[in-house]
């Protein structure tokens, strides 16, 4: 059989915080094309771990590979820009006094600074706004393009950070928590927000609603004290034993 390269690996990634180890030795795959789901208690290290996928943090041990290519130690911000992994509370911090296309425009601009960096600059603006109408299309606020940020309601502003995160073209978005805080009614949007960015972009959601993750992940990994204690199908890790009695509590 074929064996595909992961978008994604990581090889005995560790973590520790003095004496806590906060990511224990993960061997971690995520595969192109997949909305894959990180899920876990409180604590369990799911945010240390994105942060070290990021290049937020810095390992105590392992290694992490990228479309083949080792990164353990590139800087946060080549990993976001020239590799294409994007997190959305990393790169995203929306400024509420500027309009929402120009906070994309923000987030689009190198990105495709880089990608037209031979065409004239009549063309790179328009290549430029065009691709602010569609980031904000895809999220559903492009009749919200002048409005000023700090105007939207707060699921609005969830779904402009994703599309801040989109316009830099990821090949990896990471979406920490992102429907906390949003109605029921946001949440459905915003499911429906990421399974069309997950045409485009493989995904990878740390997310404590149950019903979102259940809905959206191909596959879940299940973090438990800084390891991982399960992964499968949302059937697989839903009739886990193991993983009931360490998180879902039923
Ligand atoms: N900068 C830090 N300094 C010290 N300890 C930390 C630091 N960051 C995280 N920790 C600890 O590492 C462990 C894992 O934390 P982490 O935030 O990664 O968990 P999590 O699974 O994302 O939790 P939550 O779901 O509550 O966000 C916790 O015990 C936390 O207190």
């Amino acid at each position: 059989m074929a064996t595909v390269t992961p978008l994604l690996s990581t090889h005995g990634i560790s973590r520790h915080f003095g004496g806590l180890v906060a990511v224990d030795r993960v061997n971690f795959e995520v595969h192109p094309g997949e909305i894959r789901a990180l899920i876990g208690p409180n604590g369990a290290g799911k945010t240390t771990l994105v942060n070290l996928i990021c290049g937020r943090l810095v390992p105590s041990g392992g290694t992490i590979f990228f479309e083949g290519e080792e990164i353990t130690h590139l800087p946060a911000h080549v990993r976001a820009g020239r590799k294409g992994i994007a997190y959305t509370f990393q790169i995203t911090s929306i400024f509420g006094n500027l309009s929402c296309a120009d906070n994309v425009a923000l987030a689009a601009q190198r990105s495709l600074a880089r990608a037209n960096r031979h065409q004239t600059r009549k063309r790179r603006r328009a290549a430029l706004s065009a691709s602010i109408t569609a980031m904000l299309d895809r999220v559903g606020l492009a009749d919200r393009a002048d409005m000023q940020a700090a105007a939207l309601s707060y699921g609005h502003q969830r779904l402009l950070e994703v599309a801040m995160g989109l316009a830099l073209q990821p090949k990896l978005l990471i979406l920490d928590e992102p429907t906390q805080g949003l109605s029921d009614g946001e949440i459905e949007q915003f499911c429906q927000v990421v399974q069309a960015v997950a045409n485009d972009a493989t995904v990878l959601l740390i997310e404590h609603n149950m019903q979102v993750v259940m809905a959206l992940a191909h596959r879940i990994t299940v973090l438990h004290h800084g390891a991982i204690l399960a992964e499968g199908t949302p059937e697989d890790i839903r009739a886990n034993t193991t993983v009931q009695n360490a998180y879902l509590g039923s």
